[in-house]
């Protein structure tokens, strides 16, 4: 906490509109309230979060860390990833392994579902990790700064809506290395207006943070999607296994009212009268 603290101090410059920490804040406004938006952080938000869309969510977010990680360590002397390289205070793909684990067991990595959207989200990091290293601060931005934000109140949420106990598949919400999340962002925002830039490079920089909360909510919005799908399915599967059950109850209605053939003697009766009737008929005719 000091050591943030005195790094702080010495490093805080006066931020500006045109600081980059500001400009990209300003510049994904409209992103950070749609992302808020979605079906699955509202769900989390209420309260309402299961077991299905929290398990769903880590493989997700692991596949994320672990592509935004590796390019951030490949890139970690890079003049623009320098500056916001913290992986002892950030990283989040062994907390995540942990609670996949917990989760899904030791085979966790057979057993996790990736959908098509953190698939697209992975190749964006790996391709500007190779292409364009200095965009790599938009998404490292978008993510560490929201755990440390939002993240921090949205944790208590499985906490309570799946009762785990003991900090259990809660690893990815704790950051023992940050004492003050504040200050701690009030860091990284100094080191991000510390990075230098061109104009394009700039322009670049906000556009991509700008798809990188949209590569977000497209994983949260499929990621739902497949919610929706399985608990309709769910559903379907309930109705059938009752509609399995329902014609006995139906056999044993409808051979109540006596106007129903449905009883097997009531047919057999039925049969024997229109033999009688036939038999009588061919004696009459014989006479
Ligand atoms: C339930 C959903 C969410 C809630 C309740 C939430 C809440 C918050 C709050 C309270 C802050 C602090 C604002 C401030 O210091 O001025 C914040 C900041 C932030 N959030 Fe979120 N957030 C959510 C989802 C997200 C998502 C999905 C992302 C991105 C993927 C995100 C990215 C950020 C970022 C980057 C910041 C730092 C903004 C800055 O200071 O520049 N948040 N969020």
């Amino acid at each position: 906490m000091q050591v943030v603290k005195q790094k702080v101090q010495t490093e805080k410059a006066q931020i500006t509109d045109c600081d980059l920490s500001e400009k990209i804040k300003t510049v994904t406004k409209e992103s950070h309230v749609r992302a808020n938006n979605t079906e699955l952080m509202q769900a989390f938000q209420r309260g309402n979060i299961t077991l299905i869309q929290y398990k769903l969510l880590l493989c997700s977010l692991y596949k994320i860390y672990e592509a935004l990680e590796e390019e951030l360590d490949r890139n970690a002397s890079h003049d623009s990833v320098a500056p916001i390289y913290f992986p002892q205070e950030l990283a989040r793909t062994e907390t995540l392994m942990k609670d996949l684990e917990h989760f899904y067991g030791q085979d966790w990595r057979e057993k996790m579902f990736v959908p098509a959207s953190t698939l697209r989200y992975t190749q964006r990091l790996r391709e500007i990790g190779s292409e364009y290293p200095e965009y790599l601060v938009a998404h490292a931005y978008t993510r560490y700064l929201g755990d440390l934000s939002g993240g921090q109140v949205l944790s208590r949420v499985p906490q309570r809506s799946l009762g785990l106990k003991n900090g259990e598949g809660l690893a990815f919400f704790m950051f023992p290395a940050v004492s003050s999340p504040n200050l701690f962002k009030q860091l990284y925002r100094s080191r991000m207006n510390s990075i230098e830039l061109t104009e394009t490079q700039r322009e670049g920089v906000l556009e991509e943070a700008v798809r990188a909360f949209e590569l977000n909510i497209q994983v949260f919005d499929e990621l739902q999607n497949l919610v929706n799908i399985s608990e309709k399915n769910e559903l379907r599967q309930r109705h059938k296994e009752h509609n399995l059950k329902t014609p006995d109850v139906r056999v044993s209605q409808s051979s109540a009212p006596s106007s129903s053939l449905s009883s097997p003697s009531q047919l057999l009766r039925m049969l024997l009268g229109v033999c009688l009737a036939l038999a009588v008929g061919i004696g009459m005719y014989a006479f």
